[in-house]
């Protein structure tokens, strides 16, 4: 089913959340104005704004924002003219009180995210922002790591607890072409129309566009991606690039084909302090199953401890870390130092 009478599916750019990884949470309001100002301009119909690992992600843990990501999201409100603003946040990190200043700052889209076995956490996170009128969406993080049919059961908690729209997360850039279209169609049967499904790939395997396009196949009527790939390990599914293949494929996006790959290149490239690359580290994270989001962690580890990040992510995905066991890397630093 169409997502609109004038849309097959609708985008949500995240480069300014997800990038925030890649970035070291380093965005100050000017960069969120230009990059917004761009997106919004390509029309671009939603924007994601927070630190990488959402609200309350600023912390010794998972690294300090630059600028307080609630100064972030008023900077991206007062600049998009059409574009709605999301964030993202994880329970436990971020807490009501969260939720409740993002939507007095004008962000009118909640985006919740677990781990794919542990949507329950998420029920009464979906119940305050419905209350407080905002769309909701879930995001089952990790998703490559459980069959369809789990996934299926954990979509239909979020659904059940007010989310409008369940998203099979790729974050290790690991699901290979059917396994992202198998697990979308599950959901899509299992919610119906209680909730839309979405899809939201990183480009570990290089594989986030034609992910994407079955995802749509399958029935998503959602997805994420980021300009210029900006976002954690290899990056996220590019998001000019998914949107020229809509347009040849004939799937209605409603984003400007040529203004979004002038985006991509004038105004979220400069922002970027590197490239994310599709290189030894990311590329084994998407062969191991490893959480996109631990690759600068992992990284630094291996530069202080004087081993192989690689070696450390290989062993990330043996021991199935999730997001939160972010100190696990420097345990696996110090094991493999000691060898
Ligand atoms: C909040 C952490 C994480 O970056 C969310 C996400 O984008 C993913 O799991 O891919
Ligand atoms: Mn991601």
């Amino acid at each position: 089913m169409p997502y609109s009478d004038d849309l097959d599916i609708r985008i949500t750019d995240s480069s300014l959340r997800d990038g925030s990884h890649a970035k070291r949470h380093r965005f100050t309001a000017d960069h969120v104005r230009t990059v917004v100002a761009a997106l919004d301009g390509a029309g671009v119909p939603v924007i994601e704004v927070t630190h990488g690992d959402g609200l309350g992600g600023s912390s010794f843990n998972y690294g300090f924002s630059h600028t307080p990501e609630q100064e972030l999201i008023k900077a991206a409100v007062e600049t998009a003219t059409q574009a709605k603003i999301a964030f993202l946040m994880l329970p436990g990190l971020g807490v009501q009180d969260d939720i409740r200043q993002a939507a007095d700052n004008g962000a009118r889209i909640c985006r919740i995210a677990t781990h794919c076995t542990e949507a329950d956490i998420a029920v009464q996170h979906f119940g305050l922002a419905r209350d407080l009128g905002l769309e909701t969406v879930g995001f089952l993080m990790m998703s490559h790591s459980r069959p369809p049919e789990e996934l299926a059961k954990q979509a239909r908690i979020m659904a059940d607890a007010g989310c409008q729209c369940v998203y099979v997360v790729d974050s290790a850039g690991a699901l290979v072409m059917e396994e992202t279209g198998d697990r979308i169609a599950a959901l899509v049967t299992e919610l119906g129309s209680d909730a839309q499904v979405g899809f939201h790939g990183h480009e570990n395997l290089g594989l986030g566009v034609a992910n994407s396009v079955l995802a749509v196949r399958a029935g998503a009527q959602q997805i994420d991606g980021s300009a210029r790939r900006f976002g954690a390990g290899a990056g996220n599914t590019p998001v000019e690039a998914f949107v020229a293949v809509a347009e040849r494929l004939g799937i209605r996006t409603g984003v400007d084909t040529a203004k979004i790959i002038d985006a991509a290149e004038d105004a979220v490239r400069p922002v970027m302090d590197d490239e994310c690359l599709l290189d030894r580290m990311s590329l084994t994270m998407g062969y191991a199953g490893v959480y996109s989001s631990f690759l600068k962690h992992a990284d630094r580890q291996a530069r202080r401890y004087g081993v192989s990040g690689a070696e450390i992510l290989v062993e990330a995905g043996r021991r199935n870390l999730v997001g939160g066991q972010e100190d696990q890397l420097i345990d696996i630093a110090v094991a493999l130092a000691e060898k």
